[in-house]
């Protein structure tokens, strides 16, 4: 099989992007197909891939996520910011996307600045566990926050929360989080790339989350919290109202690196 395929990535978080609107990758690409693409040494390299699909309206198309491991995997916030730039370089022309993801209806819009601004699901539910929380921004996330980023070692650490008898059978992404004196700085280690990526859109989510409330007596009302992640940066807003976030909006680079074809 020869296939033409777009690799793109937000903030340096990277994926290969295949457009599915005529073909059926979905059900003719296998597990181990789409690890060897994701692979570094052997394949074309990426943190994921996606394939963009035809959707019945009211939608734009269909976002269909896998992680490296070529499994496919729950909600990518910086997969769904990329594939929002692949249809709009596909031609898919709109002021408001309108998509339909693994955890939903998504609605997202490209900035006047050249972002990406992507509509999140809300959230109330967050977890306590000791010192750090766990909450799912569509997909699960374990926040540890630190005095300092630079003094983790992100996959070390990870991987022993990762992999602990409470999280190994589903997994979860872990994120390391540092407050500076206007926003976040972040690390994190993702489930089925089983690495540190260079950023986790739902993971600065779930940290913007985080970082409110851990602060005691912060305000209801709109937020817009600056979050660095080694990539690049991005930007969370949204609305709190008690345990409550919504209007969710994850804000950033999405870019088109190069294109492709590669046999299988
Ligand atoms: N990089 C993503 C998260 C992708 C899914 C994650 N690896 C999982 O399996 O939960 C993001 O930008 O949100």
């Amino acid at each position: 099989m020869i296939l033409d395929f777009h690799k793109y990535h937000g903030a340096g978080n990277d994926f290969i992007l295949l457009d599915d609107r005529q073909s059926d990758l979905v059900t003719t690409l296998t597990q181990p197909q789409i690890a060897h693409l994701c692979h570094r040494h052997f394949g074309i390299g990426a943190d994921g891939l996606m394939l963009l699909r035809h959707a019945p309206s009211p939608y734009d198309f269909e976002m269909v996520y896998y992680n490296s491991d070529g499994r496919p995997s729950s909600m990518c916030g910086n997969g769904g910011r990329c594939i929002v730039r692949f249809a709009a370089d596909l031609g898919i022309a709109r002021s408001r996307y309108h998509f339909l993801a693994v955890d939903g209806a998504h609605d997202a819009y490209l900035t006047p600045e050249g972002n990406v601004s992507l509509g999140m699901n809300k959230v109330d539910e967050v977890r306590r566990i000791g010192e750090d929380w766990v909450l799912d921004t569509g997909s699960p996330h374990y926040l540890q926050f630190v005095e300092s980023v630079d003094a983790v070692d992100t996959v070390e650490q990870g991987r022993k929360i990762r992999y602990s008898p409470t999280f190994a059978e589903a997994g979860i992404n872990v994120n390391f989080v540092q407050q500076t004196a206007d926003g976040l700085r972040i690390l994190t280690y993702e489930r089925g790339v089983e690495n540190e990526t260079l950023a986790c859109g739902t993971g600065v989510t779930a940290a913007a989350i985080g970082s409110i409330l851990r602060q005691p007596n912060t305000q209801d009302g709109p937020f817009r919290i600056p979050v660095e992640a080694r990539g690049g940066q991005l930007y969370v807003n949204g609305k709190r109202q008690g345990d409550t976030f919504s209007h969710l909006q994850l804000i950033g680079p999405a870019v088109a690196v190069y294109t492709g074809t590669i046999r299988l």
